[in-house]
């Protein structure tokens, strides 16, 4: 395990870029998981010395500025950020007065510091806040805090780690007199001596409290301008070019056909909607005769039914009427979770047949959320949203003509109101078509987030970053509370204004109506029935708005799809084109020996396409044969496997299958013929025995086991209570990194591949394990084993399974990415990656280390040292 006293030497880093981290981190990480967005690209400290007697450590946080000085002259001092004008942090110009409390030195020689936090400035709440707690040695690899506020949200950018490792330290005091921080800047001191007094330390940190913020500054947190930086532009570059070409018809045009394999249901709602409709709005009508016929008996009643006759007979057709409703509702709900179904599986086929390019440019949370609320808003905006305006229009287009036919005079009167009414309806719809668009964006923007967060929980708490977390999520819910509102706003005066204008037209009609009955032009029933129409066309005409408002939210939300639904993967993947290995009878091109040649591979990755990571690169690598590749780290090794797996295209030059061009080959078929373990294996969150399966699901338990014991993981496997039941957890969180690779092993050899890619597949072993699973699979490759068979349930260890293997040999060519002098000895020959992005040396392990200028021999004796 990591010790601090075993630093080689000083050393500062700085972390001010989100993507890297200096190697030292991985200590605690493994492997590090890298946040992709800028909220924890505050500075970060690593500080590490032995420039005194005693080694110390510190990890701070958001600080704005550290500087460590010792007696031996060595200071360094670093400003990360440019200070805030004074004038808006005067309170925080005077160094905070904290009483230091207590210490204690741990037997274990960690010490706990205690630091009263009472007299904190004023405008930092809570200021009885006491710091204290108290380092062990879980501490370093845990990355918890020493020191921490009790309420985090006041103080967590204070200092949020320190610690001094060493049984040297006799005494640790606060520095009453630090030099007066910047602005914002709060300080605090930690001074030391070693035991023998010879040499002491001091250690100023330089923090800032998050609250009050400074004015007009935020915490780098969620900021929805982000969004259009880094990756996420390149995706929304793409996307705003094809949304630009969906106009609003086109869009309903491809609504209408998603919703056409629908059509037998929909058109049998439709056929009922007109049923209930027909009900509905000859009820003005009849209501306006019975009125009538109450108010004057000497009305001539049809048919010479009576009254009673008459609401019986009315009671019916409303039956009736109900009756049509309900399957009207029925089938437009069926068929709008038949089309969220079918269209979110078309989304998902969309997504997973993608290139690679289009995973690094889009985030999965927004992806989860275009396939559920996207889908969902679309779904229902071509059938209830749909549905309730074709209602709306029926009642409006029968209900005019019925007023008109009642009387042309009121009805004048009262479509005065119409052209105004859809004026605003247009404009309203636009305006809530943008937002929406804006709004599905925002609501992604969050799930992405939060998604990725949560996933990565542990790397959240270990950094101290939950507070910060939480704000950026704050912030990014806040931003669709922002669009939320304006939506209310623009929805509170469409609405308030339609009623407004509703209620002025119901006066005019009044002053009008009444005048008329006075007059004797028209009866009260037929201005009962025309008012009752005015009532119908009203609110028809309030359901064609809505109708509209939410069409547009359709295809705002729709637009979000068709991106996705519309972009023709950069490297299609589809299953029935291309040759493909396999018997010759069946249309094969023979069996995959596993042949492998790159020749003048020019490569760049399509997101940074500046940086060329192959140039004219040439490998040779022959069917069935063991080789390594070797180079300094970043130099393109394990994009070979990427390259090999056509993850990308390459720019120029060939790649070469057994003498096929890879890109002739159908993609499915040729991947199938590959088994990878990758750097970081990823299992998924079920059981052991089904991770394996995902290579080969027919697989039998005794295969599994068998190859469980190649990797060395049997015996683990068989010491978990359920055994290959066991759960890995999500991403295997719950298994070791070295459990997680030997599992990762395993399920690459139950696909019994052609090609087998190992890239760093043991680097997270200790020496010894590695060194087990290197000759298991050394006496894989080469035949040399008696190795096979196994797994009966009474072989408790790997040894007992080894031990009953048969003659086995893996047939496949296996390309190995290793640093390590022992995994690079066992291949045939490793071929050596330079700076120019070429392959610099080819050779045997003893030729390359033979070589004195070599570059092989120059790359090993770096690792060494
Ligand atoms: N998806 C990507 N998009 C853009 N650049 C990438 C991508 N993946 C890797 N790179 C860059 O390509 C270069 C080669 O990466 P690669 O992972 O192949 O290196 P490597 O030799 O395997 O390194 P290591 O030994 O550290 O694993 C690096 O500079 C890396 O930053």
């Amino acid at each position: 395990m990591f010790k601090i006293n075993s630093l080689p030497k000083f050393k500062i880093s700085i972390k001010n870029s989100t993507f890297s981290f200096s190697p030292n981190l991985g200590f605690f990480l493994q492997p590090p998981t890298f946040f992709l967005s800028q909220s924890i690209s505050k500075p970060y400290f690593t500080f590490s010395s032995k420039a005194t007697p005693s080694s110390l450590f510190l990890l701070n946080r958001p600080t704005k500025r550290l500087s460590y000085s010792t007696n031996s002259s060595l200071q360094k001092s670093m400003n990360t950020k440019p200070a805030e004008p004074a004038s808006q942090h005067s309170s925080l110009n005077t160094p905070p007065q904290y009483d230091y409390v207590d210490s204690n030195e741990n037997a274990d020689g960690y010490v706990s510091i205690k630091v009263d936090a009472s007299s904190l400035p004023s405008n930092i709440s809570n200021p009885t806040n006491t710091l204290n707690r108290s380092g062990s040695k879980d501490i370093l690899s845990k990355f918890k805090n020493i020191f921490a506020a009790k309420n985090p949200s006041n103080l967590s950018p204070l200092i949020s780690g320190f610690r001094v490792t060493t049984s040297d330290y006799s005494s640790i005091s606060y520095n009453q007199n630090p030099p007066s921080p910047k602005n914002n800047e709060m300080l605090s001191s930690v001074s030391s001596t070693d035991s023998q007094g010879s040499s002491t330390t001091n250690l100023n940190i330089l923090g800032s409290s998050n609250k009050p913020l400074p004015v007009g500054s935020k915490p780098k947190t969620f900021d929805p301008k982000d969004q259009k930086k880094g990756r996420d532009s390149y995706a929304s570059a793409e996307e705003m070019e094809i949304s630009k070409k969906n106009t609003t018809f086109a869009t309903w045009k491809k609504l209408i056909k998603l919703a056409k394999s629908e059509y037998k249901y929909l058109g049998g709602a439709i056929g009922l909607l007109l049923v209930s409709s027909s009900v509905t709005m000859s009820v003005p009508l009849l209501m306006g005769k019975i009125i009538d016929i109450v108010t004057n008996p000497s009305t001539t009643i049809p048919f010479g039914l009576t009254l009673n006759q008459i609401f019986g007979g009315l009671t019916v057709f409303f039956t009736l009427g109900a009756f049509a409703n309900f399957g009207r509702v029925y089938l437009i709900r069926m068929s709008g979770e038949s089309i969220i179904a079918r269209l979110r599986t078309n989304l998902y086929k969309k997504m997973v047949l993608q290139d690679m390019t289009f995973f690094e440019t889009n985030r999965s949370g927004d992806l989860v959320s275009r396939l559920t609320v996207d889908t969902t808003i679309v779904s229902k905006s071509i059938t209830t949203n749909l549905s309730d305006g074709m209602r709306s229009i029926v009642s409006l287009v029968t209900g005019l003509p019925l007023m008109v036919y009642m009387s042309p005079k009121l009805s004048l009167v009262v479509m005065m109101i119409i052209p105004v009414i859809s004026t605003y309806a247009v404009v309203y719809g636009k305006f809530v078509k943008k937002i929406t668009q804006k709004t599905q964006t925002a609501i992604g923007d969050i799930t992405k987030e939060s998604e990725e967060r949560l996933s990565n929980i542990r790397i959240v708490q270990a950094f101290g970053r939950e507070n910060e977390e939480v704000i950026s999520f704050r912030n990014a819910s806040n931003h669709v509370f922002d669009l939320g509102k304006k939506e209310a706003f623009a929805s509170g005066i469409f609405f308030g204004s339609n009623g407004f204008l509703g209620n002025i037209s119901i006066l005019l009609f009044l002053s009008f109506g009444g005048r008329m009955v006075l007059n004797g032009e028209i009866s009260i029933g037929d201005l009962s029935s025309f008012m009752l129409y005015a009532a119908y066309v009203g609110a028809s005409l309030a359901g064609v708005t809505t109708f509209f408002s939410e069409s547009m939210k359709g295809i705002g939300a729709s637009n979000r799809l068709f991106y996705i639904l519309e972009r023709p993967p950069k490297i299609s993947i589809s299953s029935n084109s291309g040759q493909f290995f396999g018997p010759i009878e069946q249309g094969g091109i023979g069996e995959c020996k596993g042949q492998i040649q790159f020749e003048n591979v020019c490569f760049s990755y399509p997101s940074r396409p500046d940086v060329q990571i192959f140039n004219n690169m040439s490998l040779d690598i022959k069917a069935g044969s063991h080789i390594a590749i070797a180079g300094p780290s970043g130099k393109g090794k394990s994009t070979i496997t990427w390259l090999l797996l056509r993850m990308y295209d390459i720019n120029s030059g060939s790649i070469k299958i057994d003498g096929h061009d890879l890109k002739d080959l159908n993609l499915q078929k040729w991947r199938s013929n590959v088994a990878i373990v990758p750097q970081e294996p990823t299992l998924f969150a079920t059981t052991i025995r089904q991770n394996l399966l995902y290579a080969n699901p027919n697989a039998t338990d005794e295969e599994i086991m068998k190859v469980l014991a190649y990797a060395n993981a049997a015996e683990f496997v068989n010491n978990f209570p359920k055994k290959l039941d066991t759960f890995a957890g999500e991403r295997g969180v719950s298994l070791s990194g070295g459990q997680k690779q030997r599992i990762a092993i395993a399920r690459a050899l139950l696909l019994n591949p052609s090609v087998l890619i190992l890239d760093e597949a043991t680097s997270a072993l200790d020496s010894q394990s590695e060194k087990s699973v290197q000759d298991a699979l050394n006496k894989l490759i080469n035949g040399t084993s008696e190795s096979n068979v196994l797994a009966d349930s009474s072989m408790q260890t790997a040894d007992d399974i080894r031990s009953s293997f048969q003659q086995f040999k893996l047939n496949c060519t296996v390309i190995t990415i290793a640093h390590r002098q022992s995994t690079l000895e066992k291949s045939d020959i490793i071929y050596v990656l330079g700076d120019d992005g070429q392959i610099v040396e080819t050779g045997s392990y003893n030729d390359l280390i033979a070589k004195n200028n070599g570059y092989f021999k120059h790359l090993m004796d770096t690792m060494k040292q």
